[in-house]
């Protein structure tokens, strides 16, 4: 049985197994009634004129975008930590350029940040961290460590990337009723273009369970159930969770 399963892993890729076995929580993270609430509509103001509609409204996008500015300011240090690791341990070159597609995509992500926030009148510097948001960076720090090898480290990155652009592409897929003044923001994560780059590292992460130990293979999983489940917890800071 556990010879099969391994076979059976081999064919169709560890990922594939993973999203296979842990369905329920990938969709926890990647179909969030916060996501939901957008992709149908029911999040939009312009259907409600009250203003207190329009509060909460500007309240549960808001703290996502400004906590996420803040997570995103950990979260560049992280991936130039995998680029350390793709450099010394990686055995194929090309992961350095997709790493280093990454770090530039995110210099991008912090203005568009900034131009957001200006729009709608916050200044981030006053920002403070949510507790979840704290426990996610310091999720994030701990990979930091030069004693988390590189294939546990990768498919960290890979899984918080693929959570933003699944659910993002969600809520501009076939059907979807997206507010228009949502609509940027889903495309910056839930475009082509961030779709292939996902992709991109998708295969290394792939490629490199494949060659991984089964002492790796069970970090690298944990890895990724840690991370829904912190995924997860963002969103709901979007419901006043802290
Ligand atoms: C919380 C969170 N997860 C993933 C991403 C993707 O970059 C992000 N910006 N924020």
């Amino acid at each position: 049985m556990e010879q099969k399963l391994k076979e059976e892993e081999k064919k169709v890729g560890v990922i594939e197994t993973w999203l296979r076995k842990h369905t329920l929580l990938f969709k926890g993270a990647t179909r969030h009634p916060f996501i939901l609430s957008i992709r149908d509509g029911s999040i939009d103001i312009t259907s409600f004129k009250s203003w207190l509609k329009f509060a909460v409204y500007s309240c549960c996008i808001l703290v996502i975008q400004a906590q996420d500015y803040l997570f995103v300011r950990a979260f560049v240090p992280f991936v130039a930590s995998v680029l350390i690791k793709a450099w010394k341990e990686s055995d194929e070159s090309g992961d350095m350029e997709v790493i280093l597609g990454g770090v530039a995509s995110l210099e991008d992500e912090i203005s568009w940040f900034k131009r957001e926030a200006s729009k709608w009148g916050i200044s981030l510097s006053e920002v403070v961290p949510q507790q979840t948001n704290k426990k996610y960076c310091g999720l994030l720090e701990s990979l930091m460590s030069p004693d988390v090898e590189y294939t546990v480290a990768i498919t960290a990155f890979w899984v918080i990337e693929v959570v933003y652009q699944e659910s993002f592409a969600h809520c501009i897929g076939e059907g979807s009723k997206t507010p228009q003044e949502l609509k940027e923001t889903c495309e910056r994560w839930g475009s082509e273009a961030f779709a292939k780059y996902c992709q991109s590292l998708q295969n290394i992460v792939n490629r490199r369970l494949q060659k991984a130990s089964d002492e790796e293979l069970k970090k690298a999983e944990h890895t990724f159930l840690n991370v829904l489940e912190y995924e997860v917890d963002f969103w709901n800071m979007s419901r006043g969770n802290v």
